[in-house]
């Protein structure tokens, strides 16, 4: 079966901690990628490791914590990976795009949708895109950053309706500790739903070189499995690793889910809207939109907080204070503060909006 896969190397997997590209893993992962390639998958690869290969070519003793620092390795590095990637899939005869993201590109639907594109076009045409942050723009200061490449492969998976994402790293896996911490630790070989208690067991980055660690991982399963992509976090070594845990015969953790993919709507509106407020609804109004399928009505808000119009996006929060999802509403703020837990007779009465729903439910995503 040819499916659509994206491919995640963290930087931990593809240089040391005293820096630099370690261009044997290069060769071993790109050639694990050409064959997953001819067998017909179209792949994507997400690719860490800009900063990592840039710093010892640029003077710095160890991995830069300092913004520009970072940047300017990532500046060097990232041409040095994107070189040693280009070399190593030519010798398979395929050819590799480079495309650099940041997360403000998904907040704005165009731009997103421009990117999608270019994406859909190199994989109709057989070529390989290789994804990073575009990290000499992205600070946490002025653009968000994503900062470690998990979710980043997760939103690309999910908005490409990838059928896997594979996040490799140097881990076979998710253990009930860190175990680096703790060698008596078991791994976790199946998760279904990722509970409070599997974000608890993950802990930080483990190497000097890595960022997100299996926190970030997890989360990361999480968007991919929320937009229907089955993920796998584990460890490639050898030939024909990528394929055993492509085919499900990997080492490492297994995320299965249930849910099929989200429209691109949906999943801009869960994922990468700006919420401008946040609306607290009652204990039968939550259940009606999480279980029902319902659109809220003004009857079963309790409360709203911030400025927004309609149009805009809001949070919607149980009473435990708990977000459950996110909605385009069809009331102005001060309309909804108005009418806040009225009937619907009674809100036609006192105001004049377009649609009666302050959040339909086509224009609604549940995030519980
Ligand atoms: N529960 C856990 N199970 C496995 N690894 C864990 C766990 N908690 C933390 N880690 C750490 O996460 C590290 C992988 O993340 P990271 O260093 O960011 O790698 P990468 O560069 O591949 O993204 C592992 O080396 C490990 O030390
Ligand atoms: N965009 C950055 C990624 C930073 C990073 O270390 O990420 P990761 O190894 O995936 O935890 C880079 O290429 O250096």
């Amino acid at each position: 079966m040819t499916e659509r896969i994206v491919v995640k190397i963290g930087s931990s997997s593809l240089t040391s901690d005293e820096g630099g590209l370690n261009r044997e893993r290069i060769q071993y992962f790109t050639s694990e990628l050409a064959s997953l390639h001819k067998k017909g998958n179209s792949v994507m690869l997400v690719t860490s490791g800009a900063v990592a290969a840039g710093f010892r070519q640029i003077g710095y003793a160890t991995k830069p914590k300092i913004v520009h620092e970072k940047q300017a390795a990532a500046a060097v590095g990232q041409a040095l990976l994107m070189q040693a990637y280009q070399e190593a899939f030519n010798s398979y005869g395929i050819v590799a795009a480079q495309i650099l993201l940041t997360r403000a590109d998904f907040s704005n639907r165009r731009r997103i949708q421009n990117a999608l594109m270019t994406i859909e076009e190199l994989l109709r045409l057989g070529i390989i895109p290789i994804i990073n942050e575009n990290d000499t723009v992205a600070t946490d200061e002025l653009v968000p950053k994503f900062g470690d490449n998990d979710s980043l492969s997760a939103l690309v998976a999910a908005m490409t309706k990838a059928a896997k994402l594979v996040i490799i790293t140097d881990m076979d896996g998710l253990y009930t500790e860190d175990p680096r911490k703790n060698p008596q630790a078991v791994k976790i070989e199946r998760v279904d739903q990722i509970s409070e208690d599997i974000m608890k067991v993950a802990g930080g980055a483990g190497s000097s070189v890595g960022t997100g660690g299996m926190r970030s991982k997890i989360e990361a399963a999480r968007i991919a499995m929320r937009g229907g992509v089955h993920a796998f976090i584990g460890k490639v070594q050898q030939e024909g690793d990528l394929s055993l845990a492509v085919e499900g015969n990997g080492r490492g953790t297994y995320f299965d889910t249930k849910l099929n993919s989200l429209p691109m709507k949906k999943q801009w509106l869960g994922f990468h809207s700006i919420p401008l407020g946040r609306a607290t609804v009652d204990e039968g109004a939550a259940l009606a939109m999480l279980e029902g399928g319902k659109s809220l009505l003004p009857a079963g808000v309790h409360e709203v907080l911030g400025e927004f119009l309609p149009g805009d996006v809001i949070e919607v929060a149980n009473q435990k204070g708990e977000i459950i999802g996110r909605g385009v509403v069809n009331y102005a703020a001060w309309q909804i503060q108005a009418v806040a837990g009225l009937t619907t007779e009674e809100v036609k009465r006192r105001i004049d909006v377009s649609r009666i729903e302050f959040i339909h439910r086509d224009e609604w995503i549940s995030l519980k």
